[in-house]
């Protein structure tokens, strides 16, 4: 049983990249649809207002996710619980969220985090971090052309977040990571797809077999 989890910036391409490990592993896929989050385009239209809101109900989406996921066999997350704290504390530092309101999610957080760890998993296999420089994520977001995500106004919020992950991932510690610069690898051509999935195979089989080694 093999749990991977995606994470990256906004627009880095982590559904893409799930769809494409589920499909190679054979495994179920978890996607958080944007289609029907009413919240998310709020949001976008007034941060102040409906920072918390978006915050407690993606929580409430990834823990849902996230233990399913972990209860059952293989399966792949296009983002996790462990990331949504990192725009949580970006929002914080904005000034869209308040004091209590931040003390408020990280006593939520802990609480789930018992409960996630409780399970008979208790944490992913393996992160899968894609990462890229800030122009190709803006040029990706141009391309993808959501419209909530589309404002001018929004580059320095984007910015703050760009630079917000280079730090999370250096402190994130709850399964092995695996990094892939998307300025190198582009998914959509098959040959790097290819590549991609060797590299997730590599450090897969190279976990498994840590921990399989019989102790010295
Ligand atoms: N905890 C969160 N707080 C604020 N916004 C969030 C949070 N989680 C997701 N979002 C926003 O929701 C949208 C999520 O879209 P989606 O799930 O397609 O992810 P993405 O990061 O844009 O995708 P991808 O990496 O697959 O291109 C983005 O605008 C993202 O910023």
């Amino acid at each position: 049983m093999v749990v991977v989890i995606l994470a990256g910036m906004i627009g880095v391409g982590k559904s893409t990249v799930a769809e494409a490990i589920g499909e190679h592993l054979g495994s179920q896929v978890f996607f958080e649809s944007v289609d029907d989050n009413r919240i998310l385009e709020l949001f976008y239209r007034d941060k102040k207002r409906w920072a918390f809101t978006l915050q407690v109900y993606f929580l409430n989406t990834r823990f849902r996710s996230i233990k399913a996921a972990l209860r059952h066999k293989d399966n792949v997350l296009d983002r996790s619980i462990y990331e949504d704290a990192l725009f949580t504390r970006i929002n914080y530092e904005e000034g869209n969220i308040s004091d209590v309101e931040m003390d408020t999610y990280l006593h939520l957080l802990d609480n789930m985090m018992v409960v996630i760890e409780e399970t008979e998993k208790g944490r992913p296999d393996l992160l899968v971090y894609l990462h890229g420089s800030f122009d190709t994520i803006m040029h990706r977001i141009r391309k993808r052309g959501r419209e909530y995500e589309q404002s001018p106004e929004l580059v320095d919020y984007l910015k703050h977040l760009h630079a917000g992950y280079a730090n999370w991932i250096k402190e994130y510690d709850k399964s092995p990571v695996l990094i892939i610069d998307i300025d190198r690898y582009d998914i959509e051509r098959s040959d790097d797809k290819a590549a991609v999935l060797r590299m997730v195979d590599g450090k897969l089989s190279e976990l498994s077999s840590e921990f399989s080694d019989p102790p010295k």
